[in-house]
């Protein structure tokens, strides 16, 4: 479970001036969720996701993993970015067992581990190429089979379908649902398609801006398993109504931090 109590971050600006970037932040994420969290940009999402990481220190408050504090990154937590991140000069497998190799996992249980999950993937052929060689919707493949390698119990995914074509990230979303439904992780996913964060979640948290804070969650109460028929879950009246009320709640967002128009 993952409990995020009270968390205030600021950063200090190029101009020196101080960005609140996120306030009095509380969430909490049980066992095997799966969690959307949709925003306007800039809204404090990526942010949010890296003090989950560990990545970033925080003003304020707390974050517990299975009641334990968060003091920096953890083997239980991997994570998947937008820019794949991948070692430019290793191949596909280097790339997949290199969190193995840091946490000194043997070079063929290694091999083993990366070779199943490059399977997993569809990426079997093609585990001696270089990122270089890769389709971003390749890449992005290793990034997931990267991130599974060391068997953690949170994924944490700053929108990591972001940078591909539409078609490979019908595909990407399709691999990501059976391959939560299989392996069951908790999940925190970061996205700007409120598609996509009705079809992958359970809930979808709407974060407000400026500050960021949680403006409000929706549950998502579509069946599942969902990775089988994606296209008839679209069409499904359920799923028409809770993304037309997320579109509704961010136009909301947007009218609010527009300026009010001369004669209005
Ligand atoms: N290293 C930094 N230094 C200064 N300000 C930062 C830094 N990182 C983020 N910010 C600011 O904090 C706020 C939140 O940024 P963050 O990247 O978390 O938002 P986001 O919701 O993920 O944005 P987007 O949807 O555009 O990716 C923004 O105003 C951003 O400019």
């Amino acid at each position: 479970m993952i409990e995020v109590r009270g968390l205030g971050k600021s950063y200090i600006g190029q101009d020196g001036g101080v960005v609140q970037a996120l306030q009095d932040v509380d969430l909490t994420v049980a066992d095997n969720e799966f969690l959307t969290v949709l925003g306007p940009s800039g809204c404090g999402k990526t942010t949010l996701l890296k003090a989950i990481a560990g990545l970033i220190p925080w003003n304020e408050g707390d974050i517990f993993i299975d009641g334990s504090p968060v003091r920096g990154p953890g083997p239980e937590r991997s994570m998947v970015f937008q820019n794949f991140a991948l070692l430019p000069w290793a191949t596909v497998l280097e790339n997949v067992a290199f969190g193995l190799q840091m946490r000194g996992v043997g070079k063929t249980e290694r091999i083993e581990r990366a070779r199943a999950l490059i399977e997993t993937v569809g990426l079997g052929e093609f585990e001696t190429k270089r990122p270089g060689e890769l389709s971003g919707g390749m890449q992005q493949r290793v990034g997931i089979a990267r991130a599974l390698a060391v068997q953690p119990s949170v994924l944490l995914m700053d929108e990591p379908f972001g940078a591909v074509d539409e078609q490979t990230r019908r595909l990407l979303q399709e691999e990501l649902l059976s391959i939560w439904e299989e392996h069951r992780l908790t999940v925190v996913f970061i996205t700007h398609s409120m598609e996509e964060a009705v079809l992958l979640g359970d809930r979808v948290v709407l974060m407000s801006a400026r500050p960021g804070r949680i403006s409000e969650i929706v549950p998502v109460p579509l069946t599942r398993p969902r990775s089988s028929d994606v296209g008839a879950l679209e069409r499904s009246g359920k799923y028409v109504e809770i993304t037309a009320y997320l579109w509704d709640r961010l136009r909301d967002m947007h009218e609010e931090r527009r300026p009010a128009k001369a004669g209005r």
